[in-house]
């Protein structure tokens, strides 16, 4: 019987420029027309972090070029560009998918807004890497000029990083429901969302931060109450002992299972923690609700109990 299933794409289904992303986006359409195929209702979520970071940087050039002509352009305006034009991809890929076999179906990309507490304590300690990688002599301009954080990266160079409030609802949820229940395929989260509070009134602010999309994506799935949240990354399942000779692979988890293991250090934060944790939220969060972390690839024999990482109760 086919399941509402909520996606969260990673990194590796988009590519890091734009010809990478138009390549990558067929390999993912590809992916997701299997499930669809097959009777389940999709709703696409993915990441932004290299995009947004590009965004950025390219606006803060413009307003360096001539700061009388052009003001700077916040982050979370970058944040909706960015959902703009990965979905712009995704959706016109998917549309060519689903029509190549013969399926006829909607495809949209909403911009969505994702309410944030100004309190949040990550606004105080950024944490989500943005942007490509840097040397240590060009992170430490950055600081310099322009007073940015910077992490260094597990050895792979170092990356700016911003602020990730946890996301606390969806503004354009009832709008996202309308088209799932009329048979569209909804692209929409994308980047965790326009992170944004409310001020006076009904005016929503646009705040300074990238929300993590594997935590939006589990909001999302919360208040679509789908079956299945699948978080889709660059390996086939979870491991404990990551990269070390005792590597250990794991298959199902019960949610104390995960617990333990995240107690226990086993995953990277930045990188598959808040995978795991949002897979965790998400499988406590209602009956029969299952998370399923695994390859884009994988997508379909992952659903089918084949492989990858699930955690249900
Ligand atoms: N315990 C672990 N098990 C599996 N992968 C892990 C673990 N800890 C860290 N990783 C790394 O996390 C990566 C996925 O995170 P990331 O690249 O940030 O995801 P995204 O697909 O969202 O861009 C994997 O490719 C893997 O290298
Ligand atoms: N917004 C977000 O989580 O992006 P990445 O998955 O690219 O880090």
């Amino acid at each position: 019987m086919g399941k509402r299933i909520v996606i969260a794409l990673g990194g590796n289904a988009l590519g890091n420029n734009l010809p990478e992303q138009m390549i990558a986006v067929k390999q993912t359409a590809r992916a997701i027309a299997d499930l669809i195929e097959e009777g389940h209702e999709v709703i696409i979520a993915h990441g932004n972090g290299p995009q947004v970071g590009m965004i950025q940087a390219a606006m803060t050039e413009l307003t360096r070029s001539d700061p009388e002509k052009y003001i700077p352009c916040p982050l979370s305006v970058c944040v909706a560009m960015s959902q703009g034009y990965i979905g712009y991809d995704l959706q016109n890929a998917l549309r060519e998918e689903l029509l190549d076999r013969g399926i006829e179906k909607g495809v949209a990309t909403v911009l969505t807004q994702v309410e944030v507490d100004p309190q949040d304590p990550a606004f105080q300690k950024p944490t989500k890497p943005i942007g490509s990688f840097m040397t240590k002599e060009e992170a430490e301009r950055m600081v310099a000029e322009r007073g940015y954080n910077v992490v260094e990266d597990a050895g792979r160079g170092y990356r700016r990083v911003v602020a990730s409030p946890q996301p606390q609802s969806i503004v354009e949820i009832d709008t996202i429901r309308a088209l799932v229940e009329t048979d569209h395929v909804v692209v929409a989260c994308g980047g965790g969302g326009i992170p944004v509070f409310t001020t006076e009134g009904h005016h929503l602010k646009g705040a300074a931060a990238v929300i993590d999309k594997d935590f939006a994506s589990c909001v999302m799935a919360q208040q679509l109450n789908a079956d299945c949240l699948i978080i889709l990354t660059a390996v086939e399942k979870v491991a404990i002992h990551f990269g070390k000779p005792d590597v250990k692979w794991l298959d199902d988890l019960t949610p104390a299972e995960a617990e333990q293991y995240i107690a226990d250090g086993e995953f990277a934060p930045g990188s598959m923690l808040p995978k795991v944790q949002a897979a965790l939220r998400f499988a406590q969060s209602g009956e029969g609700r299952t998370a399923l972390i695994t390859l884009l690839e994988k997508a379909k024999d992952g659903v089918a109990g084949k492989t990858g990482t699930r955690i249900h109760c």
